[in-house]
């Protein structure tokens, strides 16, 4: 146990004994340490909000216990009290709630502030059952809601629902009306959004409030007197001006904490009683994999608690098709019944990691939460080496007996507990993939030796393989021994060049190989050894350094200095030594360059890849020729300037990825290339939709894979697929270029990693357990779609050709978007793309902008943006030779940030 664990023990101790809080130096006596640090560890643990403080001479403190809402239903007497959060971030607010009602001799009036979904209305009622409780109004007084923002369209309603008419005090009030305040009389009144109060609406409701009476709409002898507590709430800004009248005249005013502001046991303990809920409504268990969880207490959740507990139901009632539909055994979420806004919480682990330690200590991958129960079951699985498994069932099923659970409920407990256990198997060799669905293709035999090859390898070679390898090796498997019981030959025409660069990988492949000959009894021939040791060769994942490694930044100029000065300025910026140069003197033949250039990159290459920053001619070449005779990924970067290697280094420093690093430094000289790139493309009429499968065979897994995307896709005319073989890179990348001259390529799907620039890679693992598949279907359609507007748009342009603007306006598109962050829909994609052709189109004949209504507070507003989009649009302005003057700018940054989707 940790010190601050052993604190806390220590405390919860104590203050059972003692009934009351307790001081550092209580702690410090018993555990015989210095009291500093015994403080240190109690401020942690208040920082965690493990404990409270209780300020005084000396401070003391209490452990805050994890509640769940049941437990404290036994245990505590009154309404409030029950809340979540009652004794964390709803403290004070309900200290405040019990002194409004209980303030003799009729209580004060209160006003709820709070965000969306915070707990105003519930806050509100529970306030009501606290003051029956307390008996300070009868039993049957009533409760009466209204809502001011319905009838927000018309002031004098919402004054008639409240304070009732007299008849004729307007056109249509014929008869006599009592209103609200005088229903509610003797108990309470809650009016929600009451902001919406007109300001005479207010003054009768402050006139009430200061002297007791009212009088309804018309009435102008009579008041009426009621005994009524106001409970007011609104989502206004507190600072707003509007409620400073409202939190001068009601004399209470409470604030309810958002749910960014509670602590997140306080979270945890919400989420919990939603599920709970949930479970009480189907009348069984509902059970949660840990990673579900932990993105529920991380999301960000801007309508906050009303926005956690929808969006909780919805999970559970999609688990619970699940259950139904596919006669599941247990109602499970996961993270596939998260929407999308929820999911993205797991990426703040690691920001939360401390806290969400905290949370899961002891207990397993998968929760149990049933509304009988007091505290949720873990399915605390462990595995350790040292104890067997069936003995850790064993204990289990002892332990959850003696805790009372039904014998059915135990085997479904257990269950759970097996399956997670084989989860936990899988997941050592880094394999989240749906095995059914590689097993329509291969069969178990071939996905078991693989796992067990593998893992052999992975011992021997001490290093780790991914799903890509475990895939790829199971189809290029499947189709060997297909191949050898067929009598068909094995060739691999750089066999002995395998044996030279990989001879521990080749070694290995040749145990590799005996465990493949028991098993399907067949003659593994030496040929098909080297593709093995290819296999284990590639994409090898060195985890520990992984954090470690960087790419690497080798700078390459014509002349005597120029890369070394550049290289020193970037360098002496970045504050470390990290990128290299070479100068190259212009006497120098590329031959000899390439040589040492090869040779650097060698020795930089840290598993990360290097980019290669040069000036112009022969040098752009080089790093594909590296990448083929040495398999390390090598991105080039042409026409480099100062700046430039400087963000290239800062970048590749703190430790960003190639192909991040890459894209930068193409956006940087973006203004130049852009337009080149994208006319190349579009020039050929005849273009066709590609995407390449590749495997070291052709005849393999490629066309295996060109097969199953077949199926999948359905007919797709418009695509046609091309298997390739990789065995030969030079041959590889030089029908890739001509492809590329005549066609435009979608995708590259390859069972080992292949890096193109700009051509989309998808894994063959992605592609069987259809991630991949959605990939392409939705390359396609966007392709396909764009198309078709293309050649309408050729209809209608006049001075431009439409099809031709498609591709230059999707790459200024996608600019604008990375540039401003923000993502909009297709739709609205279309729809900028339409109005940017017209507007193109207008310009290039001659036409006149539209003026932007105020401009000039909207240029102040967004300045930063339009500055962004300017810089995106040049390229545009430079191929077209137009202008694009403010105004319009100001239309388009408008239309990007009406629509946008914020990453
Ligand atoms: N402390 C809490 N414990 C359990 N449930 C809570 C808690 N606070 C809020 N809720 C639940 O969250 C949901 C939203 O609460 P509520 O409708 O009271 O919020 P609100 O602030 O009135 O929202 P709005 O401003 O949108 O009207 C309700 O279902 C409520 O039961």
């Amino acid at each position: 146990m940790n010190k601050i664990d052993q604190v806390y023990e220590i405390l919860v101790e104590l203050e059972e004994k003692k009934r009351r809080g307790i001081s550092a130096s209580e702690i410090s006596k018993v555990l015989g340490a210095d009291r500093a640090n015994i403080s240190r560890y109690l401020n942690k643990l208040y920082k965690k909000h493990r404990v409270e403080k209780i300020n005084g001479r000396p401070v003391l403190y209490r452990a805050i216990k994890s509640e769940s809402i049941y437990k404290r239903t036994v245990e505590s007497k009154n309404s409030l009290d029950k809340i979540i959060g009652a004794q964390q971030s709803l403290r004070t607010p309900i200290q405040q709630a019990k002194a409004a009602i209980l303030y003799p001799p009729n209580g004060l009036h209160t006003l709820i502030l709070g965000e969306t979904g915070v707990g105003k209305s519930m806050f509100a009622e529970l306030m009501y059952q606290f003051a029956k409780e307390a008996k300070v109004i009868p039993e049957d007084a009533p409760f009466i809601r209204f809502n001011c923002a319905d009838y927000a369209e018309n002031p004098q309603l919402i004054m008639a629902q409240i304070f009732g008419v007299k008849k004729g005090a307007y056109t249509g009030a014929d008869k006599d009306k009592e209103g609200l305040l005088k229903k509610a009389d003797s108990g309470i009144l809650f009016l929600d959004e009451v902001h919406r109060l007109s300001p005479q609406g207010q003054e009768m409701l402050f006139t009430y409030i200061d002297k007791g009476f009212f009088r309804p709409l018309g009435e102008t002898e009579k008041v009426i007197y009621v005994n009524v507590r106001i409970i007011a709430a609104t989502t206004e800004d507190p600072q707003s001006y509007l409620l400073k009248t409202f939190t001068r005249r009601i004399p209470m005013t409470i604030v309810l904490p958002s749910l960014k502001d509670k602590g997140i046991m306080e979270r945890y303990n919400l989420i919990e009683s939603f599920i709970k809920e949930e479970s009480k409504r189907i009348g069984k268990s509902i059970y949660i994999n840990k990673n579900s969880l932990i993105s529920l207490l991380l999301y960000d959740c801007p309508n906050n608690i009303g926005q956690l507990k929808s969006d909780i139901q919805l999970a559970c009632a999609k688990a619970f098709v699940n259950y139904k539909s596919r006669q599941e055994e247990y109602i499970l979420i996961t993270q596939s019944d998260l929407p999308q806004h929820v999911k993205r919480g797991l990426l703040k682990i690691k920001q939360n990691r401390e806290d969400i330690d905290c949370i899961f200590k002891g207990k397993g991958d998968i929760l149990r939460f049933y509304y009988k129960d007091d505290k949720e079951y873990e399915i605390n699985y462990q595995y350790n080496d040292n104890e067997g498994f069936y003995d850790i069932i064993e204990k289990k099923l002892e332990d959850l007996k003696n805790t009372g659970v039904k014998d059915e409920e135990v085997s479904n407990i257990i269950n759970l507990a097996i399956e997670s256990h084989f989860q936990k198997y899988i997941k050592n060799f880094s394999l989240n993939i749906k095995k059914k669905e590689i097993l329509e293709i291969v069969n178990i035999e071939i996905l078991e030796v693989v796992e067990e090859i593998l893992s052999f390898a992975s011992k021997r070679l001490e290093k780790e393989y991914d799903e890509k390898i475990y895939f790829g090796l199971a189809l290029h498997l499947h189709g060997c021994i297909e191949r050898l019981k067929n009598g068909n030959e094995i060739y691999h025409p750089k066999l002995n060049m395998i044996r030279v660069d990989y001879p521990d990988e080749f070694l290995v492949a040749m145990e590799i190989a005996k465990i493949i000959d028991d098993k399907f009894n067949i003659e593994t021939p030496l040929d098909e050894i080297g593709y093995l040791a290819m296999f284990l060769a590639s994409n090898t994942l060195d985890s520990e350094d992984e954090e470690e490694d960087k790419v690497g930044i080798l700078v390459i100029m014509h002349g005597k200095s120029t890369a070394s000065s550049m290289v020193e300025v970037a360098n002496t910026l970045v504050g470390i030594q990290h990128a290299k140069a070479l100068d190259m003197p212009l006497s120098m033949k590329p031959q000899d360059m390439y040589e040492i250039v090869k040779q650097h990159v060698k020795e930089m290459h840290k598993g990360k890849g290097i980019i290669l920053m040069v000036d112009m001619g022969s040098l752009t070449n080089f790093g594909d020729m590296i990448y083929e005779e040495t398999g390390i990924i090598v991105k080039t970067v042409d026409m480099v300037s100062t700046p430039m290697v400087i963000d290239a280094c800062r970048k590749a420093v703190l430790g960003r990825e190639i192909d991040e690093i890459y894209t930068s430094c193409r956006e940087m000289n973006f203004y130049n290339k852009s337009i080149e790139r994208t006319n190349d493309i579009t020039n050929d009429i005849n273009r066709k939709n590609i995407i390449i499968t590749a495997c070291f065979t052709g005849e393999g897994a490629s066309e295996r894979l060109k097969r199953i995307i077949q199926e999948k896709l359905y007919k797709k005319d418009s695509i046609e697929i091309i298997p390739l073989n990789i065995l030969d890179r030079k041959e590889f990348l030089c029908k890739i270029k001509q492809y590329k001259e005549k066609h435009k390529i979608l995708a590259i799907i390859s069972t080992i990693d292949i890096h193109l620039d700009g051509i989309q890679f998808i894994s063959a693992a992605e592609v069987l357990n259809g991630e991949g598949i959605k990939k392409i279907v939705d390359i396609v359609k966007e392709e396909e779609m764009y198309l078709n507007i293309g050649k309408s748009l050729k209809e209608h342009m006049i001075y431009i050709d439409g099809r031709k603007i498609i591709d230059h306006l999707r790459y200024v598109i996608d600019d604008i978007q990375r540039k401003l962050n923000v993502q909009v829909v297709d739709e609205v994609k279309i729809g900028i793309i339409l109005h940017l052709s017209f507007l193109i189109d207008k310009l290039c004949g001659g036409g006149k902008e539209v003026k932007f209504y105020n401009l000039e507070e909207y240029k102040n507003q967004y300045s930063r943006e339009l500055i962004l989009i300017k810089d995106c649009l040049k390229p545009l302005e430079k191929n077209y030779n137009i202008e694009i003057d403010e105004n319009e700018l100001a239309y388009i940054c408008k239309m990007f940030l009406l629509n946008r989707e914020d990453i």
